[in-house]
């Protein structure tokens, strides 16, 4: 039998934790836990990592005193490598623990990999109240009986525990596929402390400083065929190694007001203007893997090299990418090569990223990643077609698919019982009122809809 992974079986020091991440999940490993151990002065940054909502990345991960493979995968083969910078995982459940370390004075920087639909944006961009859990954590803040369940609600109350330690400011990091990532969890933490307590709401907007970043770094779901690849080649059980390709990039823009990880020494990129930066990898990256994750399942395939490989897939990304290329403009934004980049990226085959699992959560993802597009194209006189055939998409995928994952599953579920234009209509509503209210764009994406109609594939 092989012996575990673990700081016995691998004898790996560990940090002090300076460092809270709240998202224990696949990117997360892949991505700061990375950055963390390549930094330059690693040893003084340890991270302590809560799971979002089920224990068992941390059960797994606590067995292994915090140690995991990243697994790069190219197409010439595999490396592996392993991470020692998250020093405890514990169960998100576990509010104690997590407002304890966010109360500490050595603890300087809180990242997020919460996933987009967790920060419960309504269709107007912001905290939407009737979302789940936040009725109920806005009770549990302010008659302290029960702890939040939320992520928010979760950072809210660690935050209150900060601010009554007297333990000073610190950053909060998200990295999660949002646009304005920073604004926007500063708008939720501070919307929901507002709703609460407005002392609390105060002391955030002046000791707590939201840092927005662009993150990437493609990596799938881990497979039982990925564990067994680790143990094979590797000669220790992991239980939780992640897959990865060898691209990754992060860009911060924002103020560490307690201190930060030399981060710039693996490889990140500090600015003051990431607009530019974001919207490149918002739209052409994520918008690019929603129209392959939609068009792509429509005509039967599972994966993104799958999709890609498909003619009719790679020509909607391509024009896609054409209209989306005319509204970035920036120093150094490089695109062409950055596309030509994407084309690899996504073609690596042995990377298998299920296209089910980017559809998720369309209604949210869409409004970043494909939306300002639409808008732009639509400012500029043209009609924004090949955008609008990305919406067009979705609208036939969540008609010809069964168990849509997505917090309006419920709208998206009334949407689909309608016919004609009303659907569409009432499908482009639960992304924006906007969007739904002009005629011309309901008419061209219900003509766009049956583009990729291949519905017996899917179910
Ligand atoms: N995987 C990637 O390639 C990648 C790349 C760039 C950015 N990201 C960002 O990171 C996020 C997480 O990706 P991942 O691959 O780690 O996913 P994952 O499913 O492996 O992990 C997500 C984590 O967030 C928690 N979570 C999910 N939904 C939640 C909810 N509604 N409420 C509370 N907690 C919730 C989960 O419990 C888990 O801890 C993405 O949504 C995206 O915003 C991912
Ligand atoms: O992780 P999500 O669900 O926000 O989006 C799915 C993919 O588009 C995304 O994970 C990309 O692979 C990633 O953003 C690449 O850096």
């Amino acid at each position: 039998m092989l012996p575990r992974l673990n700081r016995v079986t691998k004898p790996f020091s560990r940090a002090p934790i300076r460092i809270v991440h709240l998202g224990l999940g696949a990117f997360h490993r892949s991505h700061q836990a990375w950055y963390t151990q390549h930094a330059g002065d690693a040893s003084e940054w340890g991270i302590a990592s809560f799971t979002g909502r089920r224990p068992d990345a941390a059960t797994v991960l606590a067995a292994q005193d915090g140690l995991f493979t990243v697994v790069e995968r190219s197409d010439a083969g595999d490396s592996f490598e392993v991470i020692g910078s998250v020093v405890e995982a514990i169960d998100g459940a576990d509010v104690g623990r997590f407002a304890e370390l966010i109360a500490a004075p050595l603890t300087s920087v809180v990242t997020l990999t919460i996933t987009e639909a967790a920060y419960r944006l309504g269709a107007d961009g912001k905290l939407d109240a009737n979302a789940p859990g936040v009725a109920a954590d806005l009770a549990a803040l302010t008659d302290r009986s029960r702890t939040p369940t939320t992520p928010l609600g979760r950072l809210v109350f660690g935050l209150a525990s900060r601010r009554d330690a007297d333990a000073g400011p610190l950053a909060v990091v998200c990295c999660d596929n949002l646009s304005h990532n920073g604004t926007v969890a500063r708008n939720a933490v501070v919307g929901m402390a507002k709703a609460v307590d407005g002392g609390l709401a105060a002391w955030i907007d002046a000791n707590v400083s939201f840092v927005s970043t662009s993150v990437d770094r493609i990596t799938p779901r881990t497979t039982e065929a990925d564990i067994d690849a680790v143990a094979a080649a590797c000669g220790y059980r992991d239980d939780a190694p992640v897959v990865a390709e060898p691209f990754r990039n992060w860009v911060l823009s924002g103020d560490f007001p307690a201190g930060r990880p030399r981060w710039e020494d693996a490889g990140a990129v500090f600015v003051d203007e990431i607009e530019p930066y974001e919207n490149r990898k918002l739209w052409l990256l994520n918008g690019a893997h929603s129209l392959l994750a939609y068009a792509g399942q429509l005509r039967g395939h599972k994966t993104v090299a799958e999709a890609l490989a498909d003619d009719s897939c790679r020509e909607a990304v391509e024009a896609f990418w054409d209209e989306a290329a005319a509204h970035l403009h920036g120093e150094g934004l490089e695109i062409p090569a950055y596309r030509a980049a994407l084309l690899e990226r996504f073609g690596n085959s042995r990377i298998e990223h299920h296209l089910a699992q980017i559809a998720m959560d369309g209604t949210t993802k869409l409004r970043m990643r494909a939306l300002p597009v639409l808008r732009a194209e639509r400012a500029a006189g043209r009609s924004g077609e090949a955008t609008a055939r990305v919406i067009a998409a979705w609208t036939a995928y969540t008609a010809a698919g069964s168990g849509i994952q997505d917090p309006q599953a419920a709208g998206i579920a009334s949407a689909n019982l309608l016919e004609g234009r009303a659907r569409i209509e009432a499908l482009l509503s639960l992304i924006d009122a906007d969007l739904a209210a002009d005629r011309a764009v309901v008419d061209l994406v219900e003509s766009l809809s049956i583009t990729f109609d291949s519905a017996s594939h899917l179910n």
